[in-house]
């Protein structure tokens, strides 16, 4: 996984940890997001019962986690993080579900990646509170049913299409989170070098927030790379001209792509003329899986104008070529693209 990308590489969950937010007031933008789940949490904790259940969803590093977290936090009630891959069986959800305390909040990640057998027993548990675990084989197999406390389940996905009619209906809530604005993650830069001790110029939070896709992810992250640099070759202060040199060393370029968005990019105009192209194809030129290429790196291209998805298949628009400092074939049906498709609140509503 390359340096800036939008997932959380390992070992760095306590880096981010540190500046998670903890309730709901310190979460930065997606007001209405926060506003309506300010509601559902504080008109069920009025009635004295746990609400409906969650589900978010939106590329990654946009606060999936921190939210569920938040939750749990806001009810004052516990949480068990799951994800889905992690239940193989329907058996280690069964255990899990009937280990929740009352009101507890149950965090799977992933959920659209839950196996078919454990997502059946998860539509029990969330409408009815209740579970049939099926003991032995053939015949004589036979199922038992187990109550499970009244819960709340918070789940979160990058790809809401890949989950399933039934699994969907079951949620009360369910809540998109879209790209920052770049003014919401200077904001954000802001408190976490408050929280990190780390001395940050205005412009020196406006350079970062432009290069990090609308992600606090990626912005948090860059200003860590970003405070290295300050600290090892410069006097601490993370200033513009701090965060412009850190961000050359570790090739993030002026919009934020990173080294796989631009092999992307170049993999479209250099080997197939711009395409288009489909996206195995495309995911083997980068030497990636196609999963990542899609989840990971065109959500940010797409929004940026870089990169249309067609029903032919994957094409570079007007601007990646230009992007690239290339010259864009004429009559070539390249999309426009650029700037006129995103100014930065375009962009990042
Ligand atoms: N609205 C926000 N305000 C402040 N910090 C935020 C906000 N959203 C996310 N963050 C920060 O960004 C980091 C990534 O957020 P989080 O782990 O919640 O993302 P995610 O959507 O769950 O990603 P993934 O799907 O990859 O798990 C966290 O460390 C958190 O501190």
């Amino acid at each position: 996984m390359n340096e800036i990308s939008a997932y959380v590489a390992e070992g760095e969950q306590d880096a981010e940890a540190t500046v998670r937010p903890k309730r709901l007031s310190e979460f930065i933008a997606q007001h209405r997001v926060r506003d309506q789940l300010d509601l559902l949490l504080k008109g069920a904790m009025g009635r004295g019962t746990p609400p409906d259940h969650i589900l978010l969803s939106g590329p990654p590093g946009l606060g999936k986690t921190t939210l569920a977290n938040i939750v749990a936090a806001e009810l004052g009630s516990g949480i068990r993080v799951t994800s889905g891959p992690a239940i193989e069986r329907s058996g280690d959800l069964a255990a899990i579900l009937t280990s929740l305390a009352m009101g507890d909040v149950l965090f799977i990640d992933e959920i659209h990646r839950i196996a078919k057998p454990a997502e059946e027993l998860l539509y029990s548990a969330m409408e009815d509170f209740r579970v049939d675990v099926v003991v032995g084989k053939g015949p004589g197999a036979t199922a038992i049913p187990l109550d499970v406390e009244p819960f709340t389940l918070v789940g979160a996905t990058t790809r809401s299409g890949l989950l399933t009619g039934p699994m969907r209906d079951r949620f009360g809530f369910v809540a998109h989170l879209d790209f920052y604005a770049a003014s919401d993650l200077e904001q954000l830069l802001h408190r976490s070098a408050r929280i990190l001790g780390v001395p940050i110029t205005d412009e020196g939070a406006v350079e970062i927030s432009g290069r990090s896709r609308g992600t606090p992810r990626i912005a948090n992250r860059l200003l860590r790379r970003v405070r290295d640099y300050a600290e090892v070759r410069a006097d601490g202060m993370v200033t513009l001209e701090t965060a412009r040199e850190a961000l050359k060393v570790y090739d993030v370029d002026a919009l934020g792509l990173d080294r796989l968005d631009r092999a992307v990019l170049r993999a479209l105009v250099d080997s197939f003329k711009g395409g288009p192209v489909g996206l195995s194809t495309l995911a083997v030129a980068v030497g990636e899986q196609p999963d990542t290429v899609e989840e990971v790196c065109e959500p940010f291209l797409v929004r940026a104008g870089l990169l249309a998805r067609t029903p032919r298949g994957r094409v570079a628009t007007e601007a990646a070529w230009h992007h690239l400092g290339r010259t864009p074939p004429t009559g070539q049906n390249a999309p426009a693209g650029g700037p006129d498709l995103f100014s930065a609140e375009q962009r990042f509503p």
